[in-house]
């Protein structure tokens, strides 16, 4: 099964506010925005995705990943994170009904595409189905088969909210690189060590050089 990706980011001046011991104003946006590149990157290299679709309202972040590949759909209901989610949705299945459609997260820029083909792969075999987060709290992955709608409740407890949804939990081994996003100083560090995209490992040296 092929799979259209609909990837949400907020606006960078606003994203990854939990990042703001390891990364200063100044840095966080565009360290926000290399995270959403090697995610985007690593997408598109996946044999199992037809295609990614960005919804977004920050101008920038669009630009750039366009230029990469992503079509950008406008983040137009502004009612947060799973608004966005359930209008990216409808969006991609306007133009192709049939679509298996998954959500991930932007901030996975440790991200494999071989490991993205074996999450998707298996959740192929249900009609919804979610991949918990490194820390076994939140979600970074979820994915609706055809005829099924998303019904993200991405946010706090999003773990407990998708299984409680009817959500099928993927309990599979080797697939760390989707499942550790980047919210804090330390998943960034545990990010680096898995190893990380060029756009991120090229931040991440200036924040060394910044002293941060
Ligand atoms: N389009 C869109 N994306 C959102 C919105 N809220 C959050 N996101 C994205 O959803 C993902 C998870 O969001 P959060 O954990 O709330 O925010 P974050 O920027 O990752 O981190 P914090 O600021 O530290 O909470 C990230 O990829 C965000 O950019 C929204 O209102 N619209
Ligand atoms: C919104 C979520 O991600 P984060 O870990 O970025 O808060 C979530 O896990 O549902």
């Amino acid at each position: 099964m092929q799979w259209t990706l609909v990837i949400p980011l907020k606006p960078l001046a606003r994203a990854k506010s939990r990042l703001a011991d390891t990364a200063a104003d100044g840095l966080r946006p565009g360290l926000a925005l290399a995270f959403a590149q090697d995610t985007l990157a690593a997408a598109l290299a996946c044999a199992a995705v037809r295609d990614v679709a960005v919804v977004t309202d920050d101008a920038l972040a669009g630009r750039e990943l366009a230029a990469l590949g992503a079509r950008i759909v406008p983040d137009e209901p502004g009612g947060g994170l799973n608004a966005a989610l359930e209008h990216a949705a409808a969006a991609v299945r306007a133009g192709r009904p049939e679509s298996a459609v998954a959500a991930l997260n932007a901030d996975l820029p440790a991200l494999r595409p071989t490991e993205l083909a074996r999450v998707l792969d298996a959740a192929a075999e249900f009609p919804r189905a979610f991949l918990p987060d490194a820390a076994e709290i939140g979600t970074t992955l979820l994915a609706a088969r055809p005829g099924r709608e998303l019904q993200p409740a991405f946010g706090p407890d999003s773990r407990a909210r998708h299984r409680a949804s009817g959500a099928v939990e993927l309990r599979l081994g080797g697939v760390d690189s989707v499942r550790q996003d980047v919210d804090t100083g330390a998943d960034l560090r545990t990010a680096l060590a898995l190893g990380v995209g060029a756009r991120t490992a090229a931040m991440a040296a200036r924040l060394l050089i910044a002293g941060q």
